[in-house]
């Protein structure tokens, strides 16, 4: 009888040899269908990651996250910290990234996060420890392959037990049963990038169509960047009927570096990302963004016009449509709120709704965000 455990029993370097073989192989799989959820479990995370000041500037870098208060000692101290934190987006990002084995890692897309709260701005060195609990399943009445689940994730200093972040991130999981009516093709319709009626946004003016969006007449922009400002423009903007919106000139343009390097350095490893393999087979005909890429670069258009002092909440983020590598990220602004009572003496709240878009004016990615903006005079 062969002994198929002799190096020399199978020559694997042969193609049809190999070939056979991997039909018969059984694959060892990794992540989790949607039937292996329920509502009160509890997971931890286990892969460890450090947060560095070399992953938290190759983040910020690359997304144009570029406040120097992340940067330089000086100003780091001239905002509060005792030395220079890391980023939050990177916070948050790592935070997640090391869930996606156990939650996400099958496949199916991130849909939205709620009740994102930045707990403490921890410093190079911090050790995560990561644990989810679900709070939710449902079954996705228009894609019977998929389920949607909902999980609470908690972020904290694996020394101290501080907690950073918590947030509620909500997936698209698949089932271990997919059938055959998943609605793969509304997908593809999107992932094109053309508006589904046929149009190009921008031929369109709402202001003449009595059938189009409600949308203000009037929209202003903030004379500056602090707290004075963005509450002057909404008082203007009261007094007008109008509304504080506004879009930021910078764009970036999605390579290989935001959309594999960036969530690979967090351990996420959503194949998303990163197999172009299998993702030519999916609804989205290629590897799609990380969705805390997508966002941090949207926020960082918009923290480039504005003197933020601290990050401190995100609610209702959602990801509406795919980014693909070569599209380009541009950010708009709306201004909810300003409230002087919330804070330091230095700073004021300001709430904001931003708006990622691509380059054919679609949006990709929105949500609102409570952050500590600095005055002109504290
Ligand atoms: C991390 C990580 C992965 C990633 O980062 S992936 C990159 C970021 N995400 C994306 O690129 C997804 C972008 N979104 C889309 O392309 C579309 O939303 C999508 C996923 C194709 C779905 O399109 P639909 O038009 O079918 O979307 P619907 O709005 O109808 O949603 C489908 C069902 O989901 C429910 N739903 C949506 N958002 C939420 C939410 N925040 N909370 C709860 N449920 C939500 C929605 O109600 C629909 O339910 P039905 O019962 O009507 O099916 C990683 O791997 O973790």
């Amino acid at each position: 009888m062969t002994d198929w455990s002799e190096a020399d029993a199978v020559d694997l370097s042969d193609a049809e040899t190999f070939e056979t073989l991997l039909d018969r192989a059984r694959t060892r799989e990794k992540g989790h269908y949607f039937d292996f959820f329920d509502p009160g479990d509890e997971l931890t995370h286990d892969p460890g990651l450090v947060l560095s000041q070399s992953g938290s500037e190759d983040w910020m870098g690359q997304t144009l996250n570029h406040d120097p208060a992340y940067w330089r000692p000086d100003r780091a101290r001239n905002q509060g910290f005792e030395t220079v934190p890391v980023h939050p987006d990177y916070v948050l990002a790592c935070v997640m990234g090391v869930t996606v084995e156990d939650l996400s890692e099958k496949g199916g897309y991130f849909l939205g996060r709620d009740d994102v709260t930045i707990h403490r701005t921890p410093t190079p060195g911090t050790e995560l420890a990561v644990t989810s609990t679900v709070v939710e399943t449902t079954a996705s009445s228009s894609r019977p392959a998929y389920g949607i689940v909902t999980w609470e994730t908690v972020g904290r200093d694996r020394e101290t037990g501080d907690r950073l972040v918590s947030y509620e991130r909500t997936n698209m999981i698949p089932r271990r049963e997919p059938t055959a009516t998943d609605g793969g093709g509304a997908v593809a319709d999107s992932a094109d990038g053309e508006d589904t009626d046929g149009t190009d946004a921008s031929d369109r003016d709402a202001g003449d169509d009595p059938n189009g969006p409600t949308v203000p007449e009037t929209l202003v922009a903030p004379e500056g960047d602090y707290f004075e400002d963005f509450r002057a423009a909404l008082d203007r903007a009261e007094a007008d009927g109008a509304a504080v919106a506004y879009a930021h000139e910078r764009g970036r343009t999605m390579d290989e570096a935001l959309v594999s390097g960036l969530p690979l350095s967090t351990l996420n490893t959503a194949r998303q990302h990163h197999n172009r393999d299998v993702m030519a087979d999916s609804p989205s005909g290629d590897i799609v963004a990380y969705g805390d890429v997508t966002r941090s670069i949207a926020l960082a258009h918009a923290r480039s016009d504005e003197a933020t002092y601290r990050e401190w909440r995100y609610d209702e983020e959602r990801f509406h449509d795919f980014v693909t590598l070569g599209d380009t990220i541009y950010g708009f602004t709306r201004v909810l709120d300003c409230d002087a009572e919330v804070g330091p003496e230095r700073a004021g709240a300001v709430t904001f709704e931003h708006v990622a878009y691509n380059q054919h004016r679609t949006p990709v990615y929105s949500g609102r965000r409570t952050a500590l903006v600095q005055r002109h005079d504290p």
